[in-house]
């Protein structure tokens, strides 16, 4: 009897990146096979074309706010969906290869997220320093290591910002550590599946979503997040990202607290669906955090099971 092969996880790599912490969250590198990409959309490209079971990309960031290739890429082309979220704190260090003076650094290579997230700490510390952007944190720290010493490498800057651990991985020495603007960042992770999964209700949920605006006329928005608000649902996150085909539509990246399998949540959907002339629903699945989905009364299941028999009954004339 052949054994059944671990999962296959595509994810932002190399090793070293605060992704593959977020990876390590879900599966041990010995029960799944970590399969690295150069940035999320080949991630998620993998799923979709079947060379991955499941993606795990970064989707917002506590300081730069929602990850838009991420973002993007889920909201057109092949279903995708979520099914779990995991919880990154995030931490630099300003990392340089052995013998490299913190007062010599001019140029430091990072993913243009890190950066952001230490912009600051760059200015006060080394306010001559310039960003070299790299497909991510351990991607500059790789560089950076396979460089210097008469290696045809030489990959063009002198310090990259990376997690503690990536630096020893890579053998650079730490010129800099606590390097951060916020030193309570925490980047918001979530594993990606095809379509025909939908995770269990745990009351502490959310529903993904993306939606376009019902019209361009005065209200459009309002009559979206109606579908919202008259059933109870509060979201935890709505931003909106270009259309793309023109200038002025927008599409809205939506997390709704629920799960779809709570009625207050399906009537919204339901609602949505009939009133937007686009939904895309991008899967229920736990919160990262537990915080258990606040039921306002009226919108409790039973509530809608009630009504639903009330009108029944009056339909069947059972009831007046
Ligand atoms: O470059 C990495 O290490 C990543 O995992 C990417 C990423 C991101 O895209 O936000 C993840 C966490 C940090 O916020 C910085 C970079």
């Amino acid at each position: 009897m052949s054994a059944t092969p671990p999962p296959r996880y595509a994810y932002l790599g190399p090793a070293g990146t605060f992704t593959e912490a977020a990876l390590r969250q879900v599966a041990a590198p010995g029960d799944a096979q970590y399969l690295p990409q150069i940035d999320v959309v080949s991630a998620l490209e993998s799923v979709r074309a079947e060379r991955a079971d499941f993606a795990v990309v970064p989707i917002e960031n506590s300081v730069e706010g929602g990850v838009t290739a991420t973002l993007d890429t889920l909201a057109t082309g092949l279903s995708l969906v979520l099914l779990r979220e995991v919880l990154v704190p995030i931490t630099f260090v300003l990392a340089g290869r052995p013998g490299t003076r913190l007062t010599d650094v001019t140029r430091i290579s990072t993913h243009p997220h890190a950066w952001a997230q230490c912009r600051r700490w760059i200015n006060a510390n080394l306010p001559r320093a310039v960003h070299v952007p790299a497909t991510s944190t351990a991607a500059a720290g790789a560089l950076l290591a396979g460089g210097g010493s008469g290696s045809h490498l030489e990959p063009g800057f002198d310090a990259a910002l990376v997690a503690p651990l990536t630096a020893e991985l890579y053998g650079l020495e730490v010129l800099a550590e606590h390097v951060a603007d916020n030193e309570r960042a925490v980047t918001r992770f979530v594993v990606v599946g095809r379509p025909g999964q939908v995770p269990a209700p745990t009351g502490s949920d959310k529903t993904s979503l993306v939606v376009h605006l019902p019209s361009n006329d005065a209200g459009a928005l309002l009559e979206m997040l109606e579908q919202f608000a008259a059933r109870g649902v509060n979201l935890s996150r709505i931003e909106s990202r270009p259309i793309g085909d023109l200038l002025g539509r927008y599409s809205f990246s939506i997390d709704a607290e629920g799960h779809i399998a709570e009625e207050r949540v399906a009537e919204a959907l339901m609602g949505l669906h009939r009133v937007c002339p686009h939904v895309r629903f991008l899967g229920s699945y736990p919160r990262a955090d537990g915080t258990a989905a606040d039921v306002r009364p009226g919108t409790a299941d039973a509530d809608f099971a009630g009504a639903r028999d009330w009108v029944s009954a009056l339909r069947e004339g059972r009831a007046h």
